[in-house]
């Protein structure tokens, strides 16, 4: 089977800093995987090379087996950035709506009429369904959250990479957050989430792997259970040592 997205021995630099070395990570159709690890573990810089914002040094990246340099088809990619929500203040005041149709940018030739369809259709989809008007800035951060998650689902992804999409809101919209991302995985969305606490998202990702500049570890969900100490993690609640925003 093809990976949906495969990252082969990438080795990654900040002006000659290294962050990632011969990082290989593969995920298939249907995983749901929590990519976890120390703070500047490289993280946020693998996520932003497998959507092309960062070109890695040393090795390929490949999106439905196509080399990263040929991909064409970003529909097909959902990206929800780290702190997008922190943006909300700085930026213009946007409606719900149009936060959300910045995600069809990669969808050329729809009418505005699909385009409403396709908002609404994102926006009920994460349950916030009547909510076009409203300025993004008058929501509460769980609902923000939410937004921007449908910002990434307005172009139907089949692939969707999360950058800590929960930080800052509360533990009940955080639990219904990762609801939202285990019905999206049932119905087929291959997931890559970055997170602090796996705590949190245990119940719901079925793989873990976990990045130290290395990937020292990749596997399923229990067996990490059983395992935790490889990525210097306490066994109770799965918490990172020392991590805790
Ligand atoms: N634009 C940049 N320029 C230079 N160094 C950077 C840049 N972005 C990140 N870094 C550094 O690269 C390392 C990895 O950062 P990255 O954000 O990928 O880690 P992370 O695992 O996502 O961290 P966190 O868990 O704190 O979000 C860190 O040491 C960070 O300071």
């Amino acid at each position: 089977m093809t990976p949906v997205v495969e990252a082969e021995k990438v080795s990654f630099a900040y002006d000659g800093e290294p962050v990632l070395e011969e990082v290989t990570l593969k995920l298939f159709l249907g995983d749901f995987c929590a990519l976890i690890g120390p703070n500047g573990s490289g993280k946020s810089t693998l996520l932003k090379i497998l959507v092309g914002l960062l070109r890695p040094q040393e090795g390929r990246v490949r999106l439905f087996g196509k080399d990263l340099e040929e991909f064409r088809e970003w529909h097909r990619v959902g990206y929800v950035p780290q702190k997008v929500t922190a943006l909300v203040d700085r930026v213009l005041p946007l409606t719900v709506a149009e936060a959300v149709a910045l995600g069809l940018v990669a969808r050329r030739g729809l009418s505005a009429k699909e385009r409403r369809l396709r908002v609404a259709r994102a926006l009920e989809r994460v349950g916030l369904s009547g909510m076009e008007g409203r300025l993004l800035r008058e929501l509460s951060g769980g609902q923000q959250q939410r937004v921007f998650l449908a910002r990434a689902l307005v172009g139907e992804p089949e692939l969707l990479l999360l950058d800590e999409p929960t930080t800052g809101v509360d533990f009940a919209s955080q639990e219904r957050f990762y609801e939202l991302l285990g019905n999206l995985n049932r119905e087929g969305i291959t997931i890559l989430i970055v997170t602090h606490d796996i705590g949190v998202v245990d119940r719901h990702v079925k793989q873990v792997a976990c990045l130290n500049r290395r990937l020292v570890f990749h596997g399923d969900h229990l067996e990490f259970c059983r395992h935790p100490e490889v990525c210097g993690f306490t066994g109770a609640g799965h918490h990172l040592v020392g991590h805790r925003h």
